[in-house]
């Protein structure tokens, strides 16, 4: 079964790593390719190194009343700029929005693939989580599932690498000399991705998330998140490990371990890595998550969700390996 593929938002980080994904996707082919700025050129002009059979498809506007016939759309535009548009896309389309327009959305699946893969599989429109929840959610989840954590007492601190921001912000606090060897905390206390963690936390617990506190701090690496969570809990550490370990048992791209995770494990892929460290005594539970925020916090989750929206194996396209070193 071939699936004819588009990508809205090629030219952008998130746009570029769903289209090394496809490229390499047993069953998607590329017939779609559309932008604003590069609307266009070639894809060859954008990536030199594209496969010689994709290397002349020309990007073009993105205008969803003249999309060729298409099985699935990736959408990964700027958020805020893609919710008028992608309404008018044909229902037989289905959608994955890579942006965050579409996470508390009527009519949109909230696609946290490895935690609820039923909830995806057959659904026409999916909402990719955000990169920040994909680490910190995917390390959470089975404490919040096994009542381990009190939902409404959670820090969330992370690390996210540059690439995070995309290759569109004007922003010089993206530029080289500004983010190497700088460390920057931005977005306290008002950060879009701490309602979205908030209205997770709270479906995975039935509790409430009001005490959530969330602070990302840009890093000078390209990819790769570390979210570090405390919280109250009076687990072992054991007994976090071991609610993971069955809570994700069977699940392709989550590993348990029992090693403080790095970015680096997950670089290039879809894996998520989580970790626990736990002291009763103190009444705390300290949950780490590792994710490329490219990868399961981007482009890797929007293909593992499209691969359940189209029923096909969910791993289709993303086995390869991380990239080391
Ligand atoms: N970077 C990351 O790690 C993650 C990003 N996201 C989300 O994914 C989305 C894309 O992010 P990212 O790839 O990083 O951003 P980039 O800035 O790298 O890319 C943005 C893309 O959107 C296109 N675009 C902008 N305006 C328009 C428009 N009016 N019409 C058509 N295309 C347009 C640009 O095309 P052109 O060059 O042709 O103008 C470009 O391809 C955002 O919503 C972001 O929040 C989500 C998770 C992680
Ligand atoms: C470094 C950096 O700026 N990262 C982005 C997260 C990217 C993302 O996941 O954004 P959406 O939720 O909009 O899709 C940020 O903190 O806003």
């Amino acid at each position: 079964m071939t699936i004819r593929v588009g990508i809205v938002g090629i030219s952008g980080f998130g746009g570029g790593e769903a289209l090394r994904l496809v490229a390499g996707h047993p069953s998607f082919q590329l017939v779609y390719a559309a932008g604003e700025g590069s609307a266009g050129s070639r894809l060859a002009d954008r990536f030199p190194g594209v496969s010689p059979k994709l290397a002349g498809l020309v990007i073009e506007k993105w205008d969803p009343d003249r999309l060729p016939a298409l099985d699935l759309l990736f959408a990964s535009l700027p958020t805020g700029t893609s919710a008028a548009a992608l309404a008018r896309v044909p229902t037989s389309v289905r959608i994955v929005d890579i942006g965050g327009d579409h996470r508390d959305a009527e009519g949109w699946t909230y696609g946290l693939a490895d935690v609820w893969p039923d909830r995806i599989r057959g659904h026409g429109r999916i909402a990719n989580p955000g990169c920040f929840p994909a680490a910190t959610l995917t390390a959470l989840a089975p404490l919040l599932a096994e009542g381990l954590i009190e939902p409404g007492n959670i820090i969330v601190d992370a690390k996210t690498g540059i690439s995070g921001a995309g290759r569109g912000g004007g922003d010089s606090r993206f530029g080289y000399a500004d983010s190497n060897e700088n460390l920057v905390p931005y977005g306290l206390l008002r950060h879009v991705h701490m309602p979205e963690m908030a209205r997770t936390i709270e479906r995975l617990s039935s509790g409430s998330a009001a005490g959530l506190v969330f602070t990302p701090h840009l890093v000078p690496m390209t990819r790769g998140i570390l979210a570090t969570a405390y919280c109250r809990g009076r687990a072992t550490t054991e007994r976090c490990l071991e609610a993971a370990g069955a809570f994700y048992a069977g699940r392709p791209f989550v590993r348990v371990t029992d090693r403080p995770p790095q970015t680096k494990w997950a670089t290039g892929s879809n894996l998520a890595f989580v970790s626990y460290a736990a002291d009763p005594e103190r009444n705390l539970v300290v949950a780490m998550g590792v994710v490329d925020n490219l990868g399961k916090g981007a482009a890797g989750q929007a293909v593992q969700n499209a691969n359940l929206m189209c029923g096909l194996p969910e791993a289709a396209g993303l086995e390869g390996a991380p990239i080391w070193p």
